[in-house]
């Protein structure tokens, strides 16, 4: 029988610190977390539990190691994994999943999805050394990316160049299906191949920039599909990251 340790679907609190408008403002802080408890207590009585609970002080690098990093590392294995944060608007979703084409902001600052394009991609760099240093014929991974926006249940392919700014609101030719075994997969999303972080930080930076102006949404997500074969049999793994 699974235990609660079992379940494949976590649960994280975030608690952003205060703005300086909220400061300025006088609001005050209504959450108190103790340290080392997955619980926050809200008000004075109210108290929930979570997988992990992150109170406002909490970095970049322990978000990612604490949820994440496990993830992107099944991929390896050939798990699935999907993160997707859910909060209400100005909850700090963006900065936590963070975007890729923040190029100004430092690397301590750095959320989720470039952390996981980058692990990934030094995950694959690791296999080909030790393949290498084994004497073992070096493995051989296609990773290929999609980036959707959905947005008031309208879908923007935001990798397919051809695209018409001026289609938003016209249906989209984007299917979202459910298979028999309940997997959800998509048709006529634009793929990317990418073979380094750098190309997916350009994609994001530069290919999706005029994108971003035009499209700018709460909602965004990126797909990465792990391709991953050490000659024969090839092994399938995809790691489903979506902000
Ligand atoms: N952990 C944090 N540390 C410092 N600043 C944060 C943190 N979380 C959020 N912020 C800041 O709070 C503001 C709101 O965050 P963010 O834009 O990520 O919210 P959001 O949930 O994506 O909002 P929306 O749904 O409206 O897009 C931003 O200025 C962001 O930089």
């Amino acid at each position: 029988m699974a235990t609660q340790n079992d379940c494949c679907v976590k649960v994280s609190l975030r608690i952003r610190p205060q703005m300086a408008k909220e400061k300025i403002e006088g609001c005050h802080i209504c959450t108190c977390v103790t340290p080392g408890e997955t619980q926050v207590v809200m008000g004075k009585d109210k108290a929930f539990t979570y997988d992990f609970v992150f109170d406002l002080d909490a970095q970049q690098h322990q978000i990612y190691s604490a949820c994440v990093h496990k993830l992107v590392e099944g991929c390896f294995e050939g798990y699935n994994a999907t993160v997707f944060a859910y909060g209400q608007t100005g909850s700090g979703k963006t900065y936590t999943m963070g975007t890729g084409f923040d190029v100004t902001i430092s690397e301590e600052e750095l959320g989720i999805i470039p952390r996981a394009v980058q692990h990934l991609f030094q995950g694959i760099q690791k296999r080909r050394l030790d393949a290498q240093s084994a004497g073992m014929p070096l493995p051989e991974f296609k990773v290929s990316a999609q980036f959707l926006e959905l947005y008031n249940e309208e879908i923007l392919d935001l990798f397919d160049s051809t695209r018409d700014p001026e289609a938003r609101g016209r249906k989209s030719n984007i299917k979202i299906h459910e298979d028999g075994s309940g997997g959800i997969y998509t048709t006529g999303v634009t793929s990317r191949l990418v073979s380094s972080e750098e190309e997916v930080r350009y994609l994001c930076v530069y290919d999706l920039c005029s994108a971003w102006v035009i499209y700018w949404s709460h909602w965004n997500e990126i797909r990465i599909d792990i391709n991953c074969f050490l000659k024969c049999p090839w092994y399938y793994c995809a790691c489903f990251i979506s902000a």
